[in-house]
């Protein structure tokens, strides 16, 4: 066996979106990821997914460069690798990330963001290699299926006349009933049973009426609301009160770590974050202030799976709660989601996943939704295999994109339909 990589292919590509609203904007009708393929000396080829926008590509080039005489068993050695690129100042503005809405942009975390797409690949490379699935290499798995949520978004029934988009059957959701309707199908279709609506996209008073009527017509099961930062603390504090009864927990209703403490001090709803607590520097104040009771991992931005290990096992001795957040995905991430959360055994929350909204894959096989969970693979690597020639496909999109779909801009995509529109400075209520 030699597990030295001689090759490293990283393939940007634009999948499709819906026109999900969230409180920047609107997602555009194809959005960028980046396919990680590393090959070892002797044909094993490991398969990750990460981040596709210029930001990170410029990055990955670089690292892909780097890696080629390592060991794909050399996990440690990825971070070191990451140290020594140099990360462009321009692309660090320590604003809330546009695209993305998972807290404040630093060098590390961009680096972090491109480890984990390498990462994920050299374990799925590695497990083949061994005959060994990937949660086998975190330890292994301590429970055979991983749920997940069901991921409500206010949503328009298609993207702007005239702009290329692929359609969609989930209808509009702008309203309670709309809200209700889109839940109805995420249980038929995948058997989820607990639900977050993503909010910040209309005034509080309607996503409260929202979630009252998800409560109404589910009454008993988990619900949650994240409007990323949009309300100020005496808006959270309203929201808290009124949906007290019903939460499981309200995510990031406000920004930053002081003012979500002193939310969490005034209600007894739990707060989950993936906004204030995103890198491990940002643990230790918002835990010794009890400013979250939940944090939503996501092992593309933390730095990969073994991170997430990390970060799990930090929240277990606080005692702070875990679960996972999701970005627009494919099936390369679901299952390297399914593998590091079926080997937490503090994870008591269903976690996020963006999955069910994506159309398109890479996978020769979609991975599946049964009564909520995915059965976590138990074949060598993630237990996932990648479709050349529909990869090709989504390449050749990126390819022959202008450049304007290239960087997600949410709000950019907005404006297509409201050419007034500006990211709505916070709090927004
Ligand atoms: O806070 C969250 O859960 C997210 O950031 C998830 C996604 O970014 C979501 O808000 C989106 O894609 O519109
Ligand atoms: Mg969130």
């Amino acid at each position: 066996m030699n597990l030295t990589i001689t090759d490293v292919r990283l393939t940007p590509i634009l999948v499709a979106d819906p026109p999900l609203l969230n409180t920047q904007g609107v997602h555009q009708p194809y959005t960028p990821r980046l396919i990680v393929e590393v090959e070892t000396a002797d044909g094993t080829t490991g398969i990750g997914e990460t981040y596709g926008d210029t930001k990170y590509l410029e990055l990955a080039r670089p690292f892909a460069e780097k890696l080629i005489g390592r060991q794909v068993s050399d996990l440690n050695g990825l971070f070191v690798v990451a140290d020594e690129v140099v990360v462009d100042r321009s692309r660090v503005s320590g604003q809330v990330d546009v695209g993305g809405l998972r807290g404040v942009q630093t060098a590390d975390k961009l680096r972090l963001s491109v480890v984990s797409g390498f990462e994920v690949a050299c374990l799925d490379a590695l497990g083949k290699a061994l005959g060994l699935p990937v949660h086998a290499l975190l330890g292994g798995k301590v429970r055979d299926a991983v749920e997940y949520s069901a991921y409500l978004f206010y949503k328009w029934a298609g993207h702007p006349a005239g702009v290329r988009a692929e359609k969609d059957d989930w209808g509009a959701a702008v309203d309670p009933a709309g809200v209700v309707e889109q839940a109805r199908r995420f249980t038929e279709r995948y058997g989820f049973t607990s639900f977050k609506l993503k909010g910040g996209v209309f005034p509080p008073d309607e996503e409260i009426a929202a979630v009252r009527a998800l409560a109404e017509a589910f009454p008993g099961h988990p619900l949650r609301l994240d409007p990323n930062g949009a309300w100020s603390v005496e808006t959270s504090l309203k929201v808290a009160h009124e949906l007290g009864d019903v939460l499981e927990y309200l995510e990031d209703p406000t920004l930053g770590t002081a003012a979500m403490a002193e939310v969490a001090a005034r209600t007894g709803v739990p707060l989950a974050t993936n906004m204030c607590v995103t890198t491990f520097a940002e643990i230790k104040e918002a835990f010794t202030r009890d400013a979250v009771q939940v944090v939503l991992s996501d092992h593309h931005y933390w730095g990969g799976l073994r991170n997430t290990q990390q970060l799990a096992a930090i929240c277990r001795t606080f005692g702070v709660g875990v679960s996972m957040h999701s970005n627009t995905h494919l099936g390369i991430s679901l299952a390297a989601m399914t593998h590091v959360a079926s080997t937490v055994p503090n994870l008591h929350h269903a976690c996020d996943s963006h999955y069910p909204w994506q159309s398109e894959d890479v996978l020769t096989e979609r991975l599946t939704f049964d009564g909520g969970r995915v059965a976590v693979p138990d074949a060598p690597g993630l237990g996932v295999e990648l479709d050349r020639d529909r990869l090709a496909e989504l390449h050749r999109r990126w390819l022959d994109d202008d450049g304007c779909l290239r960087d997600r801009d949410d709000a950019a995509a907005m404006r297509v339909a409201d050419p007034g529109w500006v990211t709505p400075s916070v709090p927004r209520w």
